[in-house]
């Protein structure tokens, strides 16, 4: 199951230059008390961060750097003057690789245009960055040693990153524990399992993945037992990792990693979380122990980490999964993008099913945090259909509750939850973390909660300890048919396309994204995020106006405006400099009608590219 631990040789490297986190006080230590604290503590754990560099002998000559983090923190750098510390490596604008609460960057040179800025050194970094973050959070006796998970998806450059990942970490003196092949929320889920036989649970994880960005990209995803990180402590991260990265020498390098392959140790955590998964659905359908037995069941895992679904959870509970495609993992993704929202994935699920007769088809994207299905007719049960079967279920178990998701889901869904279902639909904002938070927050203030899911797939439940897990979604399926086998009031996946009966909608649905130009003069050297604002402004102002258009009463993000039988949704992305507009009507001619009232408000915009709009409109 697991390599043995292997010895603790770290510690002798890294003792020359500390850099530690003080949140509370911003109270700067002198050399001295630096210096004693290193001798008379654990030598690697507490308050300090060790990147390693030069010798012990060096401790005499500390200077301190103190770098402002704003009001909520500041970080406190000790490094020794010596002339041989003048870093080889090139200034990296880490902020940069800043994507939420994830960080993503380039880390596969070859494409034009995009040069790699996820080096293993930045990996370093930020890993080292992110363990100094954990030590400072967690604040462990100094007999406890913390320990950190490390897993990837199938990307050609994981291997390189969770090499990188597991030295930068270990040079803090905190434990690796290597998972290998694994899906982003296995990684949390190990903060959460006791199990000593596993090394569980770990306080903090880290996933390497880009989820379904092109083969170049990679990213992380750290986790502790409170969920991912949010956007401020990724910020803080960021920053720490970039006053490290600075100091770090060729030659610290070199020794970091003979020391650290010491701090790893190996576990196949998958065998523990896809066990859990096999146990809620056998559970469900009461302890039956192949409750779907007779199922034929096809999972597209697109190349990515996905392809354990089927043999390590569908198999076990008796169902025949031949035909399942891509389960392979193949970094180059070969096949199609791992991504449920793709139309071209969707449409190789569909075929699949069909081709195979199956009862189901399940699709996960590169990192399996997010899913979406195909019923055995070929309808796919993706975007609002994934979150009306899903606000079904968990209304049928939690009558009422308020379902959150993201801002473009349709008119027709609330409709479907709130007069079919008796549910409260709480549209709120884009991305996975912020309709997570929010439904926290509901719950917090006395409103019932217990699913936020976004039509992007990315779906948590609060009886998953919110943790957007797209295998859970598909459990919570897979649950729903085995108990309705078991107690005779179904089988197959009409099951399922029967709880969406009398969702409404558009005959129109399209997203069109709209480009800025960051270099563009109309900017006046301003960020495209004001000038987006500006845009959506004046959008709002020129909409008021028209009789035909009404602004949405409540709306959390860009402007939302019901007309023509339909509605647009104009917004901020939430990474990049594009303004994504969502058009959804009865017809053709009132989606032109809807997507004509933007371009007259936003074609003065000269640094807005607004061509996907001009082909749109002349259709
Ligand atoms: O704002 P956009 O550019 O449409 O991107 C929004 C999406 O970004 C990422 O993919 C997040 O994982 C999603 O949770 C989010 O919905």
């Amino acid at each position: 199951m697991m390599a043995a631990k292997s010895g603790n040789s770290t510690q002798n490297v890294f003792l020359a230059q500390h850099c530690h986190w003080n949140r509370q006080s911003h109270t700067r230590f002198s050399s001295n008390s630096c210096a004693l604290r290193m001798r008379s503590t654990h030598p690697l754990q507490g308050w300090r961060l060790a990147w390693p560099d030069k010798s012990a002998m060096q401790l005499h000559t500390l200077t301190t750097h103190r770098i402002d983090l704003g009001n909520r923190a500041s970080i406190h750098c000790h490094a020794a003057q010596c002339t041989s510390a003048v870093s080889s490596f090139k200034k990296v604008d880490f902020l940069k690789l800043q994507n939420g609460s994830d960080i993503r960057g380039v880390a596969v040179a070859g494409v034009e245009g995009e040069p790699v800025n996820l080096t293993e050194p930045v990996t370093k970094a930020i890993a080292a960055s992110f363990a100094a973050w954990l030590l400072e959070k967690k604040k462990p006796s100094e007999s406890k040693r913390l320990r950190i998970s490390v897993g990837h998806d199938s990307r050609i450059s994981a291997q390189k990153l969770q090499d990188a990942v597991s030295h930068g970490i270990a040079s803090t003196g905190v434990d690796v524990i290597q998972y290998g092949l694994a899906s982003t929320p296995a990684m949390f889920n190990s903060t959460l399992t006791e199990d000593e036989n596993f090394l569980c649970p770990v306080d903090g994880s880290i996933m390497i993945t880009a989820s379904h960005l092109p083969y170049n990209r990679n990213g992380f995803k750290f986790f502790t037992n409170a969920g991912g990180l949010g956007k401020a402590d990724i910020k803080d991260i960021l920053e720490h990792a970039a006053n490290i990265f600075e100091k770090v020498t060729d030659t610290s390098l070199k020794e970091s990693e003979e020391a650290a392959n010491a701090a790893i140790s190996k576990v196949d955590y998958m065998v523990v979380y896809t066990a859990d998964l096999v146990a809620a659905v056998r559970k469900a359908a009461g302890n039956v122990e192949k409750p779907l037995e007779r199922f034929r069941i096809i999972v597209d895992a697109g190349n990515g980490a996905g392809g354990f679904f089927a043999g390590k959870v569908l198999e076990p509970l008796g169902a025949v999964t031949t035909g399942s495609q891509f389960l392979e993992p193949d970094g180059m993704f070969p096949n199609h993008v791992p991504n449920p929202e793709d139309k071209a994935a969707m449409k190789a699920i569909t075929q699949a099913v069909l081709e195979n007769k199956a009862d189901l088809g399940i699709i996960f994207d590169t990192d399996v945090d997010r899913s979406a299905a195909v019923d055995s007719s070929g309808r796919e049960l993706n975007r609002n259909r994934l979150i009306a079967l899903m606000s079904a279920l968990v209304l049928e178990e939690h009558p009422g509750t308020t379902i959150v998701t993201d801002s473009v889901t349709s008119d027709g869904l609330t409709a479907f939850i709130e007069k079919k279902l008796g549910g409260k639909h709480h549209r709120f904002k884009r991305g996975y973390k912020n309709v997570i938070d929010e439904a926290i927050r509901l719950n917090s203030i006395g409103e019932e909660s217990h699913l936020a899911i976004e039509t992007s797939g990315h779906g948590a439940l609060k009886e998953n300890h919110w943790l957007d897990d797209g295998a859970y979604l598909m459990v919570k399926l897979l649950n729903k048919l085995a108990s309705a086998r078991a107690s005779g009031s179904g089988s197959g996946s009409k099951v399922l396309t029967d709880l969406i009966e009398g969702l409404e909608e558009a005959a129109v649905a399209v997203e069109l994204r709209l480009k800025i130009d960051q270099n563009h003069a109309d900017l006046k050297g301003g960020s495209f995020r004001d000038y987006g604002e500006v845009v959506l402004k004046h959008l709002e102002n020129t909409t008021s106006s028209d009789p035909k258009l009404k602004k949405a009463p409540i709306n959390y993000e860009g402007v939302r405006v019901s007309g023509h039988g339909g509605w647009f949704l104009l917004r901020l992305s939430l990474h990049d400099p594009v303004l994504p507009l969502n058009i959804e009507a009865p017809s053709n001619e009132d989606a032109v009608k809807l997507g004509l009232a933007v371009l007259s408000a936003v074609k003065e915009f000269a640094a807005l590219d607004t061509s996907a709009l001009d082909k749109f409109v002349q259709k």
